[in-house]
């Protein structure tokens, strides 16, 4: 039963979508980093959603210019940029702030490796959220989300406005990935191939649960299995090789992103059933040290409506959750320890 609840719940997350809806609520939302390789495209995905009726621009240079460009396209959200010293104006009356600020990596370099520059700009952009738009849905895009989320999490406890129904790492770009390369490889149609993905965002912590996708049992096991199970795990690695010293994933990055956000705008507005991977504060593992885990969540009004379970895993998959537990009790050790010591 629980499979066939967690291959529902990313359901929506496998196929290529455009986006629409027929109930249009007023929904404000400001992206963080919007002038940057993710936060171009996604500023423009976000205008092609018709429930965006605001869209707010900021980042430290060039979101006015990305503002004016993106304001033309003839569709309802009314686009604003932001300088650098307007983040709080950026932020009034934001009820989704997808963050994607921060620097990608360079070839030879692990998500981890970002954790000195980006912890503080993440820091820094969370404190002026908790003040300006407590209430906000915060999207986590800025590496590594496996420790970035942790320290929005800390920064909005700090400021007694913590509510872990409105707090995602965005995961989908690891959910998008497997169902490109295991379609790939089955032939199915992308959209039909749906694989849920847990745990983190980098490397091992990466779990595709292959065995619940449509077409998984063509790789159940063996050498094709472990091929296809790292290549899902260090899908960013191989943009970063590609773009050379130019950065990450960035387009693929926008979409998935633009897909997690048109979801929520969608539950958010009152429609039921919507459900993403992402990761959250969650109940699964936190036992072993692991207060965020990626799993099929159901989203509702209220932002994570319900933290769905894992469901019945193979051998195979048993064996990278347990390798990816400690990675991540480590991961979000570090960004709770390092927000603690530079509040
Ligand atoms: N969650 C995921 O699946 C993925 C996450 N990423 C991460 O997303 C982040 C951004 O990647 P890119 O867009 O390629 O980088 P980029 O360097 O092209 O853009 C980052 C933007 O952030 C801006 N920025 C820096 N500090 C800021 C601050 N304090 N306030 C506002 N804006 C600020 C920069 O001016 C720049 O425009 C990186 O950390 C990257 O690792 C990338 C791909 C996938
Ligand atoms: O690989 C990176 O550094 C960017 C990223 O998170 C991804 O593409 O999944």
């Amino acid at each position: 039963m629980f499979a066939r609840q967690a291959l529902r719940s990313v359901k929506a997350a496998a196929g290529p979508r455009y986006f629409s809806s027929s109930a249009i609520n007023n929904k404000n939302v400001a992206v963080l980093g919007a002038a940057g390789g993710i936060g171009q495209p996604l500023s423009l995905l976000l205008k092609n959603d018709p429930l965006v009726t605001s869209l707010r621009l900021y980042d430290i240079r060039l979101a006015p210019g990305v503002a004016a460009d993106v304001s033309h396209v003839n569709t309802p959200a009314v686009t604003t940029g932001y300088k650098a010293d307007e983040l709080e104006k950026a932020l009034e009356g934001a009820e989704i702030v997808v963050i994607p600020a921060g620097v990608p990596r360079k070839p030879g370099m692990t998500r981890d490796d970002l954790f000195n520059t980006n912890a503080s700009i993440v820091r820094d952009l969370a404190k002026a959220a908790a003040k300006v738009s407590p209430k906000a849905h915060l999207l986590i895009i800025s590496n590594p989300v496996n420790s970035t989320v942790p320290i929005v999490a800390e920064v909005f406890k700090k400021a007694g406005v913590y509510d872990p129904k409105k707090l995602f790492g965005v995961t989908t770009l690891d959910v998008t990935r497997a169902s490109t390369f295991l379609s790939g490889i089955t032939g199915n149609k992308p959209a039909d191939t749906v694989v849920p993905v847990v745990g983190g965002h980098s490397g091992v912590t990466i779990v595709p649960i292959l065995s619940q996708a449509n077409g998984g049992d063509a790789v159940a096991k063996g050498e094709n299995y472990d091929k296809l199970v790292h290549r899902i795990q260090f899908g960013g690695d191989e943009v970063v090789k590609a773009k050379d010293g130019a950065g990450s994933a960035t387009l693929s990055m926008a979409y998935a992103a633009a897909v997690f956000t048109n979801s929520l705008l969608k539950a958010l507005n009152g429609e039921k059933g919507i459900k993403e991977c992402a990761y959250v504060d969650s109940p699964l593992y936190k036992d072993q040290g692991v207060d965020f885990f990626a799993t099929p969540i159901t989203l509702g009004s209220e932002g994570v409506a319900e933290v769905n379970p894992i469901g019945p895993v193979s051998a195979e998959e048993e064996k990278l959750l347990e390798a990816a537990i400690p990675e991540l009790a480590k991961n979000i050790k570090k960004g709770v320890e390092w927000v603690q010591a530079n509040p």
